[in-house]
């Protein structure tokens, strides 16, 4: 493992933080865990491009013309701007569970693909010790391969050997319950359900131990009796050592898996503590039904 936090995020073009004020590790107290993860100060922003609307007569043209007559949104020449995340600064420690909450739209899976690297930061930086994965994206599944073969292809994706794929098979699969209701391990993944295909996806992803590991609740659907699988592995997973990162809508599962829960509410972090803490000031933000 890395001795030193590394930057994992590419930086976007334009406008960015003119000093290199890398944060280096300090000297730690004796019981004060590594740092995992550093976010200081990180802004994302999206460019979505080809929002210009040139066709006269066409309906969205004629839209377009309202909307940028009313001077609408951060558009320049077909280019819209969104501002994801705002200023978010935190720093995790090996062996804690953090949840990242807030209402629909609010950056979390934004947060989630920066601190990844898959997203680069347009302020601030990113630092990271070790390899982070955001669990399911990255493993390339296809799906026109059978369960198997996607299980050697995730596994090789993730920097397994083939050896530790061999071993670990049967865990994998058993643990995705494909095969519960016959053979289905050995069929394409297109026949699989949604909820199966994220049960497999899990089960591959989380077969590996993990610096730093990401889980974005789109992935961990599945029937009540696979989540309560999915929360134990995170807390295995979470024991050996790693880090791990989890966005969810469901204030059970933060509750039963995280010790640490990050608020963000307009791309700003609005509260950074204790769930307990924080799920109470958050449920009386949402009137108790997030
Ligand atoms: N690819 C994209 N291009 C442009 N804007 C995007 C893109 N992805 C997300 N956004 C915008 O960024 C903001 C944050 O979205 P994000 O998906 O991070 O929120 P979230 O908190 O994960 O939401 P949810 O709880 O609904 O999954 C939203 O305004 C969204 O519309």
């Amino acid at each position: 493992m890395a001795d030193t936090l590394t930057k994992t995020t590419p930086e976007a073009p334009g406008p960015r933080a003119t000093t290199e004020a890398r944060p280096t590790r300090t000297a730690a107290a004796p019981e004060q865990p590594a740092p995992t993860v550093i976010a200081d100060a990180v802004d994302v922003v999206y460019r979505v491009h080809g929002t210009a609307t040139s066709g006269r007569g066409a309906a969205t043209a004629a839209l377009g013309r309202i909307l940028r007559r009313r001077g609408r949104g951060g558009e320049e020449g077909g280019v819209r701007t969104v501002h994801a995340v705002r200023n978010v600064s935190f720093t995790a420690h090996r062996g804690e569970a953090i949840g990242l909450i807030g209402t629909n739209g609010s950056g979390k899976s934004t947060l989630l693909k920066a601190v990844a690297g898959l997203l680069p930061v347009e302020r601030g930086h990113l630092y990271t010790d070790g390899q982070p994965s955001l669990l399911g994206v990255n493993a390339a599944l296809m799906n026109d391969l059978t369960g198997e073969r996607n299980v050697h292809l995730g596994g090789l994706a993730m920097g397994m050997s083939r050896a530790q794929i061999r071993e670990r098979y049967q865990q994998i699969v058993d643990f995705s319950g494909v095969d519960d209701k016959g053979d289905f391990i050995s069929l394409p993944m297109r026949t699989y359900s949604s909820g199966m295909a994220a049960r497999l996806r899990f089960s591959i992803g989380s077969a590996k131990d993990h610096d730093v590991l990401l889980i974005d609740e789109a992935l961990a659907t599945g029937d009540r009796s696979f989540q309560k699988r999915s929360e134990s592995r995170i807390r295995e997973l979470r024991e050996r050592a790693g880090t791990v990162f989890l966005v969810s809508h469901n204030n059970k599962s933060i509750r039963d898996t995280c010790d640490r829960v990050l608020w963000l509410e307009h791309g700003e972090l609005r509260m950074d503590g204790p769930t307990a803490e924080v799920m109470r000031e958050y449920e009386r933000f949402t009137g108790g039904k997030a």
